[in-house]
C-alpha cells in the first residue's frame, strides 16, 4: 500500500499543495494491483445546480483518480481519451469515494477504469480512460 500526499511545488487542482483553489487530495493505492483511491467531502464550489456536483468536476475527479493509478506505479502520462457514464447525481452534502484501477496496458497505452461512489456504495459515475505514458519501456 502506498500513499501520495499533496506536494509543495505542485499546482494541480486535484492533488497539488500549491493551488489555493485546489482540492489537495491525498490518494492511497496498491502499485502492484494497479489501484488508487481516496475519500473526501466535496466542497460546495463544485456545484452544478441544486446540491449536485457539476458534471465537469465529476470528469475531473474521474480523470484525477485514473492518473493516480499511474502515479502509484511511478509512471507519468496524460489523458488521451476519457469516456464517462453519469449514472446518479453526486450529492454535495456527504463524502464520496473515488476508485481507479488499471484494466490493461499495451506499451505506452494504459487503459484505466474509475468510479465515484457514495457512502452507501452506490456507483454514481464511471469512466474508462486511455492514458499515454511517457516513461515506460514495456
Ligand atoms: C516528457 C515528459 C512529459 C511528462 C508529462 C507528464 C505530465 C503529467 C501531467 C499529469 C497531469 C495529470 C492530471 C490528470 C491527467 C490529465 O488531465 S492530463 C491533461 C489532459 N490531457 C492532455 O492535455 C493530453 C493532450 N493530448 C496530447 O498531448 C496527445 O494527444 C497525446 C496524449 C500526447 C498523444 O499524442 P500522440 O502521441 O500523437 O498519440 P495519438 O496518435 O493521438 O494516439 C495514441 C494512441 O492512442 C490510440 N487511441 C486514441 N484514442 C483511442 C481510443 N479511444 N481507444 C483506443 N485507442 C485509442 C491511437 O490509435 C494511438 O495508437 P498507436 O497508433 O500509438 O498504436
Amino acid at each position: 500500500m502506498k500513499t501520495l500526499a499533496p506536494k509543495t511545488g505542485n499546482s494541480c487542482f486535484g492533488c497539488g499543495a500549491d493551488n489555493p483553489l485546489g482540492l489537495k487530495l491525498t490518494f492511497h493505492g496498491d502499485p502492484e494491483k494497479g489501484t488508487a483511491w481516496t475519500e473526501f467531502l466535496p466542497p460546495h464550489f463544485l456545484a452544478g445546480g441544486a446540491n449536485m456536483m457539476h458534471g465537469g468536476f465529476i470528469a475531473l475527479l474521474l480523470d484525477e483518480v485514473s492518473s493516480k493509478v499511474l502515479s502509484m506505479q511511478g509512471k507519468r502520462g496524460v489523458t488521451r481519451n476519457l469516456e464517462i457514464s453519469y449514472q446518479k447525481p453526486v450529492n454535495l452534502s456527504g463524502p464520496v469515494r473515488l476508485e481507479g484501477s488499471l484494466i490493461r496496458h499495451e506499451g505506452r497505452k494504459h487503459f484505466i477504469k474509475a468510479r465515484i461512489l457514495n457512502p452507501g456504495g452506490d456507483v454514481l459515475a464511471e469512466s474508462e480512460a486511455l492514458f499515454l505514458v511517457f516513461n515506460t519501456s514495456s
